[in-house]
């Protein structure tokens, strides 16, 4: 078992640049199946999620040929499978994505229930019942999903909620089928836009993705394409707030502004100086902050996966700040990691009640999830003192390199490889 161990209360400044975004590069390598010939994909991430999505994919027929680190060279001509396993893909979320792509492509799947984040209960309801519009049989059994279709026609679908999975799901088993497909109260986050966008470079006919109506005009044939992945919202939010928190100067590089806006407006409002560039934004903060009212929803507002990151920050933030988590149910369990820490928070139900304290000091604490664990090291980073953070393996889902672009801005983190290795830890 491997764990953080940060030394905190050190300013970061400096510059980070931020990889591609793992929830866009998951769903554009499941979409990549549907191609009839080599697709290139550049800005992956090199995280966890992705690796094992890719093995998944291997298992398929898919042939993978890493071109370096980031960029890959896919050819999904040869799949000769149409089923993946739980061992494959208990550990993520995005395995879903398989299911519409194999459905799309070949009118059958089989793939395991997903894993992912342990944030509540995640049903797949809309996915399966965009597939069945389009004219699919969807089972449930042994933990499978099985859906097979004769033939897929567009249809009209109006999801109960704007869900990101469902809304990608359905695109990529509409694409190829017959006629138009409509789907309503769409979701509209940046991934969503990505994957239509590399949909319609691969020749894909899809309008209107980042509002709440897509319309696909199914097409026959999606040819290979060369891609270049969006860099990643949650990861670049991340580090503005890590610098936002040890009262530094971080200029987070290689992101997209008008994806940070809800996360910068919210650092604005209490009192973090946000300069923003054309592909930059630098985060300037010194003095006292002030605490404020947050609520996740789906974009453009609050991302509920910078829910924990934020929640860090209002722990030291002078006055009582009130974080409402409204996409999932329970996304508040490292609360009680962070209290190890110092912190005063309370949660009630899906509210979290933050006294803001003096100060945070190390402990021994454990991620429960990936983002959670984002937000134990943006306290840790704050914190006096040594922190141990355990449950890595789910930062590394989605983090790329974390330690070393924290060690680049000044931070005193190291990863220790095993328990022996723990002498050279002591908490002080
Ligand atoms: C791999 C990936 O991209 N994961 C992201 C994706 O997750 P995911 O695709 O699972 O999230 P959704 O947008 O689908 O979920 C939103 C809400 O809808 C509910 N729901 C969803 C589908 C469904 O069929 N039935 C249903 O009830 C969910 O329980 C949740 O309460 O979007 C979330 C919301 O931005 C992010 O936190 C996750 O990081
Ligand atoms: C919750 C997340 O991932 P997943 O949906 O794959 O569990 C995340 O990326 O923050």
């Amino acid at each position: 078992m491997e764990q953080l161990v940060i030394k905190g209360n050190v300013r970061l400044q400096g510059e980070v640049t931020i990889s591609g975004a793992k929830n866009a590069a998951l769903a554009v390598l499941a979409a990549a199946i549907l191609a009839d010939d080599v697709c290139v994909i550049e800005n992956l991430p090199c995280v966890n999620d992705i690796k094992v999505l890719l093995q998944s994919m291997e298992q398929l027929g898919v042939n993978v040929d890493y071109l370096d680190q980031n960029k890959i060279k896919m050819d999904s001509r040869h799949i000769h499978n149409r089923r993946i396993d739980y061992d494959y893909i208990k550990k993520i979320r995005a395995s879903y994505y398989l299911l519409g792509a194999l459905l799309g492509k070949y009118k059958k799947a089989e793939v395991a229930l997903p894993g992912g984040c342990n944030i509540g209960s995640r049903p797949i309801d809309q996915h399966i019942k965009g597939f069945e519009a389009l004219g699919a049989h969807v089972e449930v059994k042994h933990g499978m999903i099985v859906a097979t279709a004769d033939d897929l026609t567009g249809a009209n679908i109006f999801l109960d909620m704007a869900s990101v999975g469902a809304t990608i799901n359905i695109m990529l088993a509409a694409v190829k089928a017959k006629g138009t497909t409509v789907i309503e109260n769409a979701a509209k986050e940046p991934h969503v836009v990505e994957v239509a966008n590399f949909l319609s470079s691969m020749g894909a006919d899809v309008k209107g993705a980042g509002t709440d109506v897509i319309k696909i005009n199914g097409v026959k044939e999606l040819h290979g394409t060369e891609y270049m992945i969006i860099p990643d919202q949650i990861e670049a939010g991340t580090y503005m707030i890590a610098g936002a928190i040890t009262g530094g100067d971080v200029t987070v590089n290689n992101i997209i502004p008008k994806h940070m806006e809800a996360v910068s407006a919210k650092l604005a409002e209490m009192g973090v100086t946000i300069e923003e560039y054309d592909e930059a934004i630098r985060v300037i903060a010194n003095g006292p902050l002030k605490n404020i009212q947050v609520k996740t929803s789906p974009y453009p507002g609050f991302p509920t996966d910078m829910q924990p990151q934020m929640t860090a920050l209002l722990s030291v933030t002078g006055g009582t700040s009130i974080m409402t988590e409204s996409i999932f149910e329970s996304r508040f369990s490292y609360t009680d990691e962070l209290n190890r820490m110092g912190a005063n928070i309370k949660v009630e139900s899906n509210t979290a009640i933050v006294k803001g304290v003096e100060e945070l000091t190390g402990a021994e604490v454990t991620a429960p999830d990936l983002r959670a664990g984002a937000g134990i090291i943006i306290a840790a980073l704050a914190a006096k003192g040594e922190t141990a953070v355990s449950g890595v393996e789910y930062v590394d889902r989605g983090y790329e390199h974390i330690e070393d672009k924290l060690k680049r801005l000044g931070a005193d983190i190291f990863r220790v490889k095993d328990k022996s290795d723990k002498s050279m830890f002591k908490v002080v």
